[in-house]
């Protein structure tokens, strides 16, 4: 079938996927700036260009695929969750989302906290420069030496989500002559509306200390008792990439409960609660995330209510978001390899780079949407599948997309919103060379993550 013999309308109609893409969008050319990062735009060759810098100009400098992230709005959005949440709280940044030596330095400069969730990513916090008392450390199996490690380095608090756990902090603790402060991660029974693999607050998972069945109660007992540790609160996360508030609202209603129950059990009153981080962001124009100050706002509104409720004093509060951070922020940015039409059903359009540099839509049926940057067009849509260069049938990076038809080999198509988990999940399946983070900001880029090269990998392969 010859590309004219659809000179209008979209092609591939009639497949159409169901929500996003179950039509064409009017202007295939169109940056949405719901999903693009704040300084993306159109310059007046039709190319897309991002803190002042032509895409295409990116491309022939450091290659592709790149993820290339926009600074500015980086740190604009760390200033909108500083201020939003004020200086009654903190503001955690999660850096599984993603870390740099770079980002932990702009988490400095901006003001917030970091809570890490290795051993390693507590080493990048730190060579970085973030103090270690703004460092909380995560994990459900965290080793003996990164507790150490923490321990040593004088971290800010350490959140404990098991009852072995606790015997080893406070052990490490006590070794060192030291009281660590720590917070104990309960999970409070609410099924986030998100996908399974994301929820982390029903019961049946390997995170925290279960409400329901006294686990958390007990574990709380067991704390207090220990004169090397410093209980100073109570940590909830539901899950991630939620858009519904109920989920936080039940959540802080039972952790309020709890620091209730437990000043009536041991006289004592907690200092502080984390509500972890889970807010969503827009993958698609259908999707409609919570702005920082609606969230702090609502955030700050049920602790109130539930603390007066309660009589108690309301806590210090603190949030750890990840992805509602750097998610927007970045760009994937890919050559357009093969094309492969298939008759009545889709093109699949294969690009440089694939699930090694982002594994969500395989791992948990994400949805992206993408777009032709290194020029406009004014042809048909053509529903598309963006596809990957790995030996996987599932190695799709955007699932349904319409894309314009006279798309070639040699193109550059961008996916936005892949600022989080997809660097920090990213692999080296079929000996992929993880690709570089480029941080773009007032005409001027610069690599903050470089490419792995062949020399990287071989230089592990000591056989
Ligand atoms: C304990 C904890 N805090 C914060 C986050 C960050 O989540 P998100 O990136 O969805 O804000 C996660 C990941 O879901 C987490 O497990
Ligand atoms: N990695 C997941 C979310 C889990 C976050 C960590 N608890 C994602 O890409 O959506």
């Amino acid at each position: 079938m010859s590309r004219s013999a659809h000179p209008a309308g979209p092609r591939h109609a009639d497949v159409l996927p169901e929500g996003h893409y179950a039509a064409p969008p009017a202007d295939l050319n169109h940056l949405d700036a719901r999903v693009w990062s704040r300084t993306v735009t159109r310059n007046a060759d039709g190319a897309a260009e991002v803190g002042g810098l032509d895409v295409r100009a990116l491309a022939e400098e450091f290659g592709t695929p790149a993820y290339v992230l926009d600074e500015q709005d980086f740190r604009a959005r760390c200033r909108a969750w500083r201020a939003a949440f004020g200086q009654g709280a903190d503001v955690f940044y999660a850096g599984k989302a993603f870390l740099s030596r770079a980002v932990v330095k702009w988490l400095h400069e901006e003001g917030l906290n970091l809570d890490v969730c290795s051993g390693t990513e507590l080493a990048v916090a730190l060579d970085a420069g973030m103090p270690a008392e703004r460092i909380a450390l995560h994990g459900n199996n965290k080793s003996a030496a990164e507790i150490e490690r923490a321990v040593t380095a004088g971290v800010g608090r350490i959140v404990l989500d098991s009852f072995q756990e606790i015997v080893r902090v406070a052990a490490t603790a006590a070794r060192h002559g030291v009281r660590q402060r720590v917070q104990i991660r309960v999970t409070v029974g609410v099924e986030a509306h998100t996908h399974e693999f994301i929820a982390t607050a029903h019961e049946d998972q390997k995170f925290g200390l279960a409400l329901v069945d006294g686990q958390a109660a007990e574990a709380v007992r067991r704390v207090l008792k220990l004169d090397s540790l410093e209980l100073v609160g109570i940590h909830s996360h539901i899950g991630s990439q939620i858009f519904d508030m109920a989920g936080f609202e039940v959540a802080a209603r039972r952790v309020v409960r709890l620091l209730a129950d437990v000043r009536d059990e041991h006289g004592v009153e907690l200092p502080e609660i984390d509500l972890g981080g889970g807010l969503g962001i827009a993958y698609t124009p259908d999707d409609d995330p919570w702005e920082p100050q609606d969230i702090a706002k609502a955030l700050g509104e049920i602790v109130a209510r539930e603390c007066e409720t309660a009589g108690l004093r309301p806590p210090r509060l603190s949030v750890e978001p990840g992805r509602a951070i750097v998610g927007p922020t970045a760009f994937t940015l890919y050559e357009v390899g093969t094309t492969k039409e298939l008759e009545g059903l889709r093109t699949y359009v294969s690009v440089d780079g694939g699930m090694s540099d982002n594994i969500r839509t395989a791992l948990y049926d994400a949805e992206y949407s993408v777009a032709l940057v290194s020029r406009t067009s004014d042809a048909a849509p053509m529903l598309s599948r963006v596809v990957g260069k790995h030996c996987e049938s599932g190695d799709i990076v955007v699932k349904d997309a319409f894309l314009p038809a006279d798309l070639t080999p040699g193109d550059l198509i961008a996916v936005p919103a892949t600022g989080a988990y997809c660097r920090s999940m990213a692999s080296n399946y079929n000996h992929a060379l993880r690709p570089p983070v480029v941080a773009v900001a007032d005409g001027r880029a610069r690599v903050i993550v470089r490419r792995e090269t062949e020399e990287d990998l071989l230089r592990l392969d000591v056989g």
